[in-house]
């Protein structure tokens, strides 16, 4: 039988936005428990914890004071005012999942997705949720039950806002039935892995297949 190669490919930075409720942080737990290959950027927040968030599991929650001094000290790959509070993406867990040879999946907005595809360009891939209406949108956002309807009509008024920014995007989704959007996001992560210009020593794997074969150079 054929020994199998394997060849080390670069980390892919999968970017996953919506308009607040469409259902990101949805698909993001769903792909994170059927891939361990892929793992979350835990994003540092001064927003206040939801009920059932967990301090370093959903977000780092700091303080403004805090976020400001790691905004200061560099500690940010990306961050932006969304829903009036801070949130940013901290660069040394990126860096560690690299590092170990994971993928690193963002649950940001478009600020954000625009900062790291300044930062890391070709490594990242940005995908877009949208919901199937915007009646729906604001069912799901009253259906979660953890905003009052003041923060519920604020992150309304600003879906249409975060809509406008779609054509910023590799992908754009329509989350309908939360299984096939799931599967679609499944599919376009296997088929980014498999890019050429991921796979490290590619071209040397090629060159050599090729000079295996005996006067290979005369043949091109
Ligand atoms: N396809 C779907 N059909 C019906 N309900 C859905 C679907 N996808 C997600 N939901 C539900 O909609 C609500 C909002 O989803 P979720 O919290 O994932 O949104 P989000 O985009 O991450 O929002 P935020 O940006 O505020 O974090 C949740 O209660 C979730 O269970
Ligand atoms: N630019 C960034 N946006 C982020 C980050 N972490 C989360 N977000 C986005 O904020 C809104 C609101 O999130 P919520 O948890 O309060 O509902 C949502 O669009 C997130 O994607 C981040 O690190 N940087």
């Amino acid at each position: 039988m054929a020994e199998s190669v394997h060849l080390n490919r670069r980390g892919v930075l999968f970017v996953l936005s919506s308009p607040s409720g469409a259902g990101k942080t949805t698909i993001s737990r769903m792909m994170l428990e059927a891939d361990k290959d892929i793992a979350l950027s835990i994003s540092a927040t001064t927003r206040p914890p939801r009920p059932g968030e967990v301090d370093g599991v959903h977000y780092h929650f700091v303080d403004t004071e805090t976020f400001k001094k790691m905004a200061a000290d560099g500690e940010f790959l990306e961050w932006a005012h969304v829903f009036g509070h801070r949130y940013g993406t901290p660069r040394a867990r990126v860096d560690e999942l690299l590092e170990a040879g994971k993928d690193v999946l963002f649950d940001i907005d478009w600020q954000g997705a625009q900062q790291l595809y300044q930062e890391a360009g070709p490594d990242v891939v940005r995908v877009f949720v949208l919901p199937p209406t915007m009646e729906e949108l604001e069912r799901r956002l009253r259906s979660r039950n953890t905003d009052s309807d003041e923060v519920i009509a604020a992150r309304m008024e600003r879906a249409a806002n975060e809509i406008s920014h779609w054509d910023g995007y590799d992908y754009v989704l329509i989350n309908d039935h939360v299984e096939g959007c799931f599967d679609e996001v499944r599919a376009i992560l296997r088929a980014e892995r498999l890019k050429r210009r991921r796979q490290i020593g590619l071209i040397g794997f090629a060159r050599d297949l090729i000079r295996a074969v005996p006067d290979a150079d005369k043949k091109l």
